[in-house]
């Protein structure tokens, strides 16, 4: 859904939190639990916004086995993987495992494996044919750092990063994607970028992909924004009309917080 300002979406919403380096496997399962419990307890409606949860690796069979034993509505995902599906790449993880695990999703160049890893547009693309390969559906993550935003250049760069990583999709698997807008100066800074930007950047998105393909993709794929949001700015964001979600760090480690930025129709501001 896409957020709309009488409250009413295009495209089913979806608030993925991105735990990190945070939460070992003991830690993890008890943070998910509080979660599902929370949004039972609000009787959260999973077909009004869909909730996903990218925990460590290492938690990963600890959350597989928590969802299936409890029968939660929460899904989950990987925060990356490998572009090859076996052999010789010592500490790198298939996409293969992944689904053998449940994931239902998978990150791809995270501003933090784009920055400290030196990931690629072209190792995004092989990623993201990989996560295809073993029936992921990939959470593309693109934006851009200060100096690219204080030139004005944040539009060009963005578009330019998508158009690398996704070479070569074709409509059906474009229209399956999920793009995360997070421009890397609002990540874990305190830093938001306003409304307007999430929802003028989610706009170009959908108009590079329109552009690309035709408008009936371009108006399935959902964009998200990321940096910084909290419940009391997801309202906010989630007003644009091209924004169809939050990808969250730092608040995604709260039950309650994320709990109430998954519940985000109630902060909603309709006209
Ligand atoms: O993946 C999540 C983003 O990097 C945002 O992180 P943050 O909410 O801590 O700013």
């Amino acid at each position: 859904m896409t957020s709309q300002t009488d409250g009413t979406f295009d495209r089913t919403p979806l608030i993925a939190g991105n735990w990190k380096m945070n939460m070992d496997h003991v830690q993890g399962i008890a943070l998910l639990q509080k979660l599902a419990w929370t949004l039972d307890d609000a009787k959260h409606d999973y077909a009004r916004a869909e909730v996903a949860v990218f925990p460590p690796f290492t938690d990963l069979r600890s959350v597989q086995t928590l969802v299936d034993g409890d029968d939660l509505r929460v899904v989950y995902g990987a925060q990356d993987l490998s572009d090859q599906d076996s052999g010789a790449y010592t500490g790198d993880i298939s996409g293969q495992f992944l689904a053998k695990l449940g994931c239902t999703y998978v990150l791809v160049g995270h501003s933090e494996r784009r920055t400290i890893h030196g990931e690629t547009d072209a190792l995004c693309n092989a990623k993201i044919a990989a996560a295809h390969r073993h029936g992921l559906v990939p959470v593309l993550c693109v934006g851009e750092g200060l100096e690219v935003r204080q030139a004005g250049e944040h539009v060009a760069h963005t578009l330019e990063q998508l158009r690398g990583s996704i070479a070569g999709l074709d409509a059906q698997r474009v229209a399956e994607l999920v793009v995360a807008y997070e421009p890397v100066w609002a990540i874990g800074t305190g830093e938001v970028a306003g409304p307007e930007d999430a929802q003028e950047m989610a706009a170009a998105i959908r108009a590079e992909l329109a552009s690309l393909y035709d408008d009936g993709t371009a108006a399935k794929t959902r964009v998200l924004y990321g940096g910084s949001v909290k419940s009391s700015n997801v309202g906010q964001i989630l007003q644009g009309k091209d924004v169809d979600g939050a990808l969250v760090g730092g608040a995604s480690l709260d039950a309650e917080e994320f709990a109430s930025i998954a519940r985000f129709e109630q902060h909603l501001v309709t006209d």
